[in-house]
């Protein structure tokens, strides 16, 4: 008897509480949709002032009139309440953004508490939950942006380290974060996954030297790679699509190289199976470690010519068509630095480092995919200016490749196997992103390369030695003695006149590069 007794009170007393709970988020909804409410309760007012002066049987009408108006008005806050009553979970999907959003706000003091951000305070009537404020709150198909400020006590890295949490309190599939001013972070949710299809490259239209279209960033947007002033190491595990990054480059600068704007120098040290489909691209392509060897001290050579002619003019090299942007892009770098004779590896390693201290501002730059990031394999791994870290195996490699503490920012280790082509890439504000390389199939490889053919091509093949020379001579010769040049036969249709007429000559011991 008295069990039962205790059991209703307790039953009267839990509806009481939720009764109240379901009060007090409906006002605090009506507070947040202050606008909305406001609207509906002046047309509310106004419809009653109407009754009011009103004879029957008009009345009647118009008070019923008014009770419709304020369920209009107020409504959609009891449904928002019995949602999250029910559920603890923001509205869903198919609710409009505005009604997302104010469930975001409803919850955020206790998502703030659960990933350690907000604090208790003194408040008149006892300790109160202070969570950093919401600032804004937007939803987009498939986004949900915070904009957080911070507490006093509090710095942007305090969010920042958060944000994973906080992420994942919103079953989001992945986030960017990126500071808004000194007190404030933007933080974006991917609610749903934008670079589950990564799409397939488009046929490149644009002349560029500066940036190339690659693909797609997690919030859907363009992602552009820049090109200009930037040494890039490209580091991912076997299979995790060096090939879509390392011909996103290639092909994004193919109507530049077209256009005589841009030279590619290719080393592809597995037996030259990738660079081959797009051989046509390549000024020079080389194949085993002599020939890379060969390709990096003719660069050297331009480098020297290309220093000595700016010194005094100019600061930072501008491609033209009579001094082109260099790049040299090497698939499977560690092959020359690493895996090869001790006496490749040392000069490899040594000519890299050369073109990575000086090559930036004279227009020599490097793009290297590699499969181990660990300093005994890229001994230069430092002096590369971006760094793409495609799917790793390790919280170490994720930290060996972005820095100290990017593991939690940027996990590349966590990359799905099964979405070859994505990246983690750390932004010029140092705010980190997820991206996604469009794929580049074969074929559309082979046109572009055919489409945009470089206008000049180097033999890499050693110079044939007379047979009457003497073999003094022969020993003397200069490993950066310059070699026949061959023009390419087919010189493509969009290649300007200058640009396909003549063939660069290879500079020797510091000598103009002649157009
Ligand atoms: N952006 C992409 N979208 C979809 N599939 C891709 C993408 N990039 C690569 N792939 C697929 O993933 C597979 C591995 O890609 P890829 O050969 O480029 O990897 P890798 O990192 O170069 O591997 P390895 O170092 O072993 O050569 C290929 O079958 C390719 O078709």
């Amino acid at each position: 008897m008295n069990q039962k007794v205790k059991t209703t009170a307790h039953v009267g007393w839990r509806v009481v509480r939720g009764c109240a709970r379901f009060a007090r988020l409906w006002l605090v909804w009506c507070w947040r949709a202050r606008p909305w409410v406001a609207l509906w309760l002046a047309v509310a007012g106004f419809t009653w002032f109407g009754a009011v002066i009103q004879p029957e049987p008009e009345r009647s009408a118009t008070f019923t009139a008014m009770w419709a108006v304020l369920g209009l008005g107020l409504g959609p806050g009891a449904l928002v309440a019995t949602w999250r009553m029910l559920t603890g979970w923001p509205v869903p999907w198919f609710a409009p953004r505005w009604l997302i959003a104010h469930a975001v706000r409803l919850r955020w003091p206790s998502v703030a508490a659960e990933c350690g951000l907000a604090r208790t305070a003194q408040g008149k009537r006892g300790p109160v939950l202070v969570a950093p404020p919401l600032a804004r709150v937007r939803v987009r198909d498939g986004l949900l942006s915070l904009r957080v400020r911070v507490l006093v006590g509090q710095t942007l890295e305090t969010i920042e380290t958060a944000v994973p949490k906080i992420a994942t309190a919103h079953g989001a599939v992945g986030h960017v974060v990126k500071p808004a001013g000194p007190t404030a972070v933007d933080v974006t949710l991917m609610t749903a996954d934008l670079l589950a299809d990564g799409g397939t490259a488009l046929p490149p239209q644009t002349v560029t030297t500066e940036v190339v279209p690659m693909g797609a960033r997690q919030d859907g947007t363009a992602w552009y790679l820049q090109i200009a002033q930037r040494h890039t190491l490209v580091v991912g595990c076997s299979g995790s699509g060096k090939g879509s990054m390392f011909w996103g480059i290639a092909c994004g600068l193919a109507p530049a190289v077209g256009a005589g704007l841009v030279r590619l120098w290719g080393v592809d040290l597995k037996r030259g199976v990738e660079l081959r489909v797009g051989a046509p691209l390549f000024t020079a392509a080389a194949a085993t470690p002599a020939e890379s060897l060969e390709v990096l001290r003719r660069v050297i050579a331009i480098l020297d010519a290309r220093g000595h002619a700016m010194a005094g003019t100019a600061r930072n090299h501008v491609p033209t068509v009579d001094d082109p942007l260099d790049v040299v892009l090497i698939d499977e770098l560690a092959i020359l630095t690493a895996y090869t004779d001790a006496e490749t590896k040392a000069e490899g390693a040594r000519l890299l480092a050369e073109i990575l201290t000086q090559g930036r501002a004279l227009g020599v730059l490097i793009v290297a995919c590699v499969q181990d990031p660990r300093k005994e394999t890229i001994p230069a791994r430092g002096l590369f200016t971006q760094t793409l870290a495609l799917r790793l195996r390790s919280r170490d490699e994720v930290t060996m490749v972005l820095g100290e503490g990017m593991a939690a920012l940027a996990p590349a280790h966590r990359i799905n196997p099964a979405q070859p082509g994505t990246a983690w890439v750390v932004n010029d504000d140092g705010s980190t992103d997820k991206v996604r390389a469009a794929y580049w199939p074969d074929e559309l490889i082979r046109a572009t390369a055919e489409r945009f053919a470089a206008p000049t091509r180097v033999d890499l093949s050693p110079a044939p030695v007379a047979e009457d020379e003497p073999e003094r001579s022969r020993r003397k010769r200069s490993p950066r003695k310059p070699r026949a040049v061959e023009a390419v036969p087919d010189a493509p249709a969009e290649a300007p006149a200058e640009a396909s007429a003549e063939v660069p000559e290879v500079p020797v011991d510091g000598g103009e590069v002649a157009a």
